[in-house]
């Protein structure tokens, strides 16, 4: 159901809702193989703790190994080895599946998120989550298989050792309560650092894209390029820093912590067997399994703080998986689809659409609008800055859903379901737009590409710096108006019924501009486009069919549909 303009459409702050389903969403795939991975890392501990088990035994009884006890031990070894190597090619497949699952899963929900939705979650949000938290997870995909086989290894032998004497074994478990209280403890101290640092990576990345897409402007602002460096990016990486290292710390000194107990624990054992007489299998097998499963503890208080980094680079995952856990409905993302026909006209009616109030500002809403565009007309769009003429023609395009109201083409209401299909209709070459390189999408359309755009580039007089090759522009590294241009060469090969520009002309120069308004857009309306021009070029407005003025998210001028008096040439 469509709401008023004006309802803020901002997401609440804080953590998306249903991360907890996101995140047992992106494992349950993968649970056979985790089962697996489980049941082989198990056996293979179990065998591990079963040729203890022999060697205490071959230790304390006269004749060494040999006969059936060889043997016993030599399966005991292969179920190990197999048993180890098996769980974790299954941990290691399971967490490079599950990262290129979280990287298609990504890619695909960007792709279909509404472009409202993504021009509320900044880029420099997007990108960490993207490239660190997915490598993150990667990372601790390695450590991840062996630590569970670690894992495996010690329940076993502290089963072995239950076994082997319960009184002493109580108080190992004494210990280990101690132990694993105070290595939860790290961990969440641990995780609470972790994510103030990834926090404050974020704030690295927006200091990272400003001296990257700014760096003209602070080589020639000396006051501000110190600022950046010394004030915010010395700052924040320095705070990073200093969170990582005391985070780390709280694990390095748990594990210490861990070793020192470990070690009174065999002191403990060894005074006790001084106080009270036991058998000297039990005994030995104590302090054998005990000294073996250092190791294996090691292992698991090495993995731990990677893991816990892992926990918030998910989270972080799960968190943008959630916030476009909403895709727009209906749209194909596996084909390419019809082209999309216009055979008359596209109406507005009653649009309306607002932004949520900015902090301390007004929100802005446009409408409600109402607007017919036909075929064969070339229709100027002006209006003050900010006046809403890029937020009406998005509105046009299909890109933002109207609030209120609805748009026709044909006479037909565009819905959820049409609404991809529709946005086929139009060619786009927005202010701020991007170049695609390649033109595999128009190779399709019969005749060979270069030959095709080959007359184009000439006409725009990039010829000589530009060609068509292998489906792709040989080159886009060009000036602002000449990669425009190229831009324009594409909307050509396209043919698409309706062209919008948005400041095409802002970056040509004058002759171009003149050729712009004056003869490339009549050619493209007297084709048959329906030709749409977002402008502050009021010298060339007389040549509009139509001048649509915007004025406070509203149409003041030009909304009823006017016959186009025929030109014989626009220029005239
Ligand atoms: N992504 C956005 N989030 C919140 N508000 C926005 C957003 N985009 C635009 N606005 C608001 O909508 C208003 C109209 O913006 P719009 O881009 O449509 O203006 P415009 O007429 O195209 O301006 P210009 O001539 O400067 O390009 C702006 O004043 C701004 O406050």
């Amino acid at each position: 159901m469509n709401t008023a303009p004006g309802t803020p459409a901002g997401d609440p702050p804080g953590p998306a809702p249903g991360k907890a389903g996101e995140v047992s969403g992106l494992l349950k795939p993968f649970l056979p193989w985790l089962a697996f991975s489980a049941v082989t890392g198990v056996a293979a501990g179990a065998a591990t703790v079963a040729l203890l088990g022999t060697i205490n035994a071959v230790l304390n009884r006269p004749g060494g190994m040999a006969g059936g006890l060889l043997l016993t031990f030599v399966a005991l070894c292969a179920v190990a080895l197999v048993g180890r190597a098996a769980s974790s090619m299954s941990t290691n497949l399971v967490g490079q599946r599950l990262v290129a699952q979280v990287r298609k899963s990504l890619a695909r929900k960007i792709l279909a998120a509404p472009i409202d939705a993504l021009e509320r979650y900044r880029t420099h949000r997007l990108m960490p989550v993207l490239t660190g938290d997915v490598d993150m997870i990667s990372d601790a995909a390695f450590v991840l298989s062996s630590a569970l086989i670690a894992l495996a290894i010690t329940l076993g032998c502290l089963g072995y050792l239950a076994w082997l004497s319960p009184a002493l074994f109580g108080l190992l478990l004494l210990a280990l309560v101690v132990g694993v209280g105070v290595q939860t403890w790290a961990q969440a101290r641990g995780i609470k650092g972790f994510h103030k640092a990834r926090d404050a990576e974020e704030q690295l990345h927006k200091a990272y894209r400003a001296i990257s897409d700014g760096a003209k402007e602070l080589r020639m602002h000396r006051a501000r390029r110190a600022g950046m460096y010394g004030g915010q990016i010395e700052g924040t990486v320095d705070r990073i820093r200093e969170i990582n290292w005391r985070a780390i710390n709280t694990y390095v000194l748990a594990t210490a912590f861990g070793s020192a107990l470990f070690f009174l624990l065999i002191a403990l054992i060894l005074g006790w067997a001084a106080l009270r007489t036991m058998p000297p299998s039990v005994l030995s097998g104590f302090v054998l399994v005990l000294l073996f499963l250092k190791g294996p503890l090691d292992q698991i208080a090495a993995a731990v703080p990677g893991i816990g980094r892992a926990r918030v680079a998910f989270q972080r995952i799960a968190d943008m998986s959630a916030r476009f856990a909403t895709p727009e409905p209906f749209l194909d993302l596996d084909q390419p689809g019809e082209p999309a026909a216009l055979a008359d006209a596209i109406e507005l009616r009653g649009v309306g659409y607002g932004f949520p109030a900015p902090d301390g500002g007004e929100a802005f809403v446009l409408g409600p609008v109402d607007l017919t565009l036909r075929r064969g007309e070339m229709v100027f769009v002006v209006g003050d800055n900010g006046s809403g003429k890029t937020t009406l023609v998005k509105l046009l395009l299909g890109l933002y859903a109207p609030q209120q109201g609805q748009v026709l083409a044909d006479g037909r209401p565009v819905t959820d379901q049409t609404r991809d299909h529709y946005r086929q209709l139009y060619t786009t070459v927005f202010s701020d737009f991007y170049l695609f390189e390649d033109l595999a999408a128009e190779a399709g359309q019969g005749g060979s590409l270069p030959e095709r755009a080959l007359p184009y580039l000439q006409r725009l007089e990039i010829a000589h710096k530009v060609s068509v090759k292998d489906g792709a522009f040989s080159t886009v590294d060009l000036s602002t108006g000449q990669r425009k241009r190229l831009a324009l060469v594409h909307a050509y090969l396209e043919g698409r019924p309706v062209l919008v520009f948005d400041e095409w002309a802002a970056d040509q120069d004058p002759t171009f501009r003149h050729l712009f308004y004056t003869e490339l857009l009549p050619e493209l309306r007297d084709k048959g486009h329906l030709v749409i021009v977002v402008s502050h070029d009021d010298r060339y407005f007389h040549l509009a069919d139509r001048v649509i003025r915007m004025d406070h998210g509203r149409i003041v001028e030009g909304a009823a549909p006017v016959a186009r008096p025929r030109r014989e040439t626009a220029a005239a």
